[in-house]
């Protein structure tokens, strides 16, 4: 799995104890695809998005990154790498303003150095100048300007996600990593949630790897799937076909009573 992978994962293990939360799971997400993962609830979605972003490093197999192995390294790392990533509960920084929660989101870029700045702060200018203005882009694109000075403690969850989205943007990741980021939406948000993610996609050239539970956003959203259940994949493809899988129907809604 090489070409224009930009992460590969591969044959990985991880176990909490007795629990085998994954086994031997492989996956390769290429360049400019959203890809689903699916499964139901306790089958190691988020373990998987754990392993990929340092949080729970896998107990076996390899992660690359743009062919850099990246297992074993601490998360903030990882995000340096380019790997940006939402919550499955929202994690914004509380008492803040929607910009400055988004603004948090170009730190990674940032390396202060006070010499140089007392010195060339037309520099310093400069750099803050190209920092906003990625800012301001991102913005636009998610449609958040009429909300920039909101704190975001009082904000639908909607916007919230939204707002988390935004600062995931400004990273500018090279893989972006969404875990379930339409949790809690109205079909309306829903519907919202997903043209944001098709426009930044289009307009950035975003790399994608999404949790999803709503079957009608992953087949409106995803080229293609890995279904879990149990810490292992089911079925693996393009996601129309691999949900109608009849092992992925299964895990999902169980066997029929009279099937052998
Ligand atoms: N930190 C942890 N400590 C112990 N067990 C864990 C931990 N994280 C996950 N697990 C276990 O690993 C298995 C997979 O959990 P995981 O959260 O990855 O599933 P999931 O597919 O993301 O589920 P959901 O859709 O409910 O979020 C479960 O049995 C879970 O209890």
């Amino acid at each position: 799995m090489t070409g224009d992978n930009v992460l590969v994962c591969d044959n990985i293990v991880r176990r909490f104890g007795g629990v085998v939360a994954l086994k031997n799971v492989s996956v390769a997400v290429r360049q400019g695809e959203i890809f689903g993962l699916v499964g139901p609830n306790g089958s190691g979605k988020t373990t998987l998005v754990n392993a990929i972003t340092g949080f729970y490093p896998p107990q076996d197999g390899t992660i690359t990154l743009d062919g850099q192995k990246i297992n074993g390294l601490k998360p903030f790392r990882i995000a340096s790498m380019g790997v940006a990533r939402t919550f499955q509960n929202v994690a914004l920084f509380h008492g803040m303003s929607v910009l400055d929660n988004i603004l948090m989101g170009r730190h990674i870029f940032m390396k202060p150095n006070p010499l140089a700045s007392f010195l060339y702060p037309w520099w310093a200018q400069k750099e803050e100048i190209a920092h906003r203005r990625h800012v301001e882009e991102v913005i636009d694109l998610l449609q958040l300007a009429p909300a920039r000075d909101e704190h975001v403690d009082v904000i639908p969850l909607g916007l919230q996600k939204r707002v988390e989205l935004a600062r995931a943007l400004c990273a500018e990741p090279k893989l972006l990593v969404l875990d379930e980021p339409m949790a809690g939406m109205n079909q309306e948000e829903k519907e919202y949630m997903v043209r944001f993610i098709l426009d930044a996609q289009d307009a950035l050239g975003l790399t994608v790897l999404i949790i999803e539970h709503h079957m009608d956003v992953v087949t409106a959203l995803c080229d293609r799937v890995l279904v879990l259940n149990n810490g292992q994949e089911i079925a693996q493809g393009p996601a129309r076909e691999a949900i109608a899988d009849p092992r992925v129907v299964e895990a999902y809604i169980g066997k029929p009573r009279n099937a052998a």
